[in-house]
């Protein structure tokens, strides 16, 4: 029997889960063996283990059904209309207060449209990718995978957590049909600056796209767990697919914990440590996000006719690894200070990938002082 093709019966999954102990056992089981946070589900375990268990800080005592307000998708597709200042105003507004706003995507919008029934196919697909056998999924283990656009794992950096993330994922390279998108957003954000990206300064700083598929089987206590901890994302902005479970919750400097309710037909925009670095402003507010897991026991005896195991799809935008990350002159000139130093970006995404998710602790990597 090779290493892949290690199947946990029942039975030892119930004992190595009632002695928490055994964290290698799971660690092997789950990560190495690319078996996943679902296999651990697939094998009938029923209570959460240990290393899964995150300390009270990191727990939302209970989803307190506070959703963010401003929950009106931003119809990108008018931008260059009648109504530019309009949407440019609430495009704007968003990034600096919560740094989290929706986009309405349209069937064949021209220049900036995402298709509806492409995001849906990204989701049955994701879904049919996940419920593979686990030998077939593990082939694209990160440390094994045949194609370096395919990485398959669980959890952020599980070798290094405290308390590991209930969630598998797979990453993809790219997805084509968002840039345009993205590129409009970031070119409104600057505007407001009074910067102008000539094309090629654009390109450099969204160079690298990342899409990753987060799959986040049902967890018999959600409240112990956590899908994804407080973080950022690294890169510029972030476009985020997410399906109609729920738990996705972002807090604001001073605010609480509030869930960005999911939204049939939009996608979710986040600005990530790089645009704020960039063109960092003292009201710039920088949201934490983290998800939550979902409880199994609530989907129990319900005749629901829809997948229960919540899935995301976000695609990641960030500079080239060679892109020179520092606040905009002027920005600098503007607030007279300039509160990052300039660090190559393949530097702060080598620090970003090496740390576990701990909020806001990314930037600190290029902070000034
Ligand atoms: O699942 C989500 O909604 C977001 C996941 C996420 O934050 C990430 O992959 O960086
Ligand atoms: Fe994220």
């Amino acid at each position: 029997m090779g290493p892949l093709n290690i199947h946990f019966q029942k039975k030892n999954i119930e004992t190595m889960a009632a002695n928490y102990e055994d964290r290698d056992t799971l660690f092997n089981f789950v990560v190495k063996e690319g078996n996943g946070v679902k296999g651990l589900i697939d094998s009938g375990m029923s209570c959460v283990p240990q290393p899964f268990v995150q300390p009270l800080s990191e727990r939302i005592a209970t989803p307190n059904g506070q959703t963010c307000e401003a929950v009106q998708p931003i119809d990108l597709s008018q931008i260059d209309g009648p109504c530019h200042t309009e949407v440019a105003k609430q495009i704007v507004e968003a990034a600096e207060t919560l740094g989290f706003f929706q986009i309405k995507c349209k069937w064949q919008v021209v220049n900036h449209g995402v298709s509806v029934e492409l995001l849906e196919l990204l989701k049955m697909s994701a879904h049919e990718f996940f419920e593979q056998p686990p030998e077939n999924k593990a082939v694209y283990l990160k440390e094994v995978s045949p194609s370096k656009l395919v990485k398959y794992g669980t959890s952020f950096v599980p070798e290094k957590e405290k308390a590991i993330e209930w969630k598998d994922y797979v990453a993809l390279d790219f997805l084509k049909s968002s840039m345009a998108m993205v590129k409009r957003i970031v070119e409104v954000l600057m505007e407001d600056v009074g910067v102008i990206l000539e094309e090629e300064r654009m390109n450099s700083l969204v160079g690298t796209k990342m899409v990753n598929m987060n799959y986040y089987p049902t967890c018999p206590s959600p409240e112990l767990t956590i899908g994804v901890g407080r973080h950022s994302d690294m890169g510029m902005l972030t476009v985020l697919l997410q399906d109609s479970i729920g738990g996705l919750y972002v807090k604001p400097d001073n605010g609480d914990w509030a869930e960005i309710p999911p939204l049939n037909g939009a996608l979710v925009i986040n600005v990530g440590d790089t645009l704020q670095i960039r063109l960092y402003l003292e009201y710039f507010s920088k949201a934490l996000y983290k998800i939550l897991s979902t409880d199994s026991k609530q989907w129990e005896g319900s005749n629901h006719k829809h997948r229960i195991e919540r899935l995301s799809v976000p695609i990641f935008t960030a500079p080239t690894p060679s892109e020179k990350i520092g606040p905009l002159p002027e920005v600098v000139e503007r607030d007279g200070v300039a509160r990052y130093k300039e660090v190559l970006f393949q530097d702060y995404m080598n620090n970003f990938f090496s740390q576990p998710h701990d909020g806001k602790k990314s930037l600190d990597f290029a902070r000034a002082d």
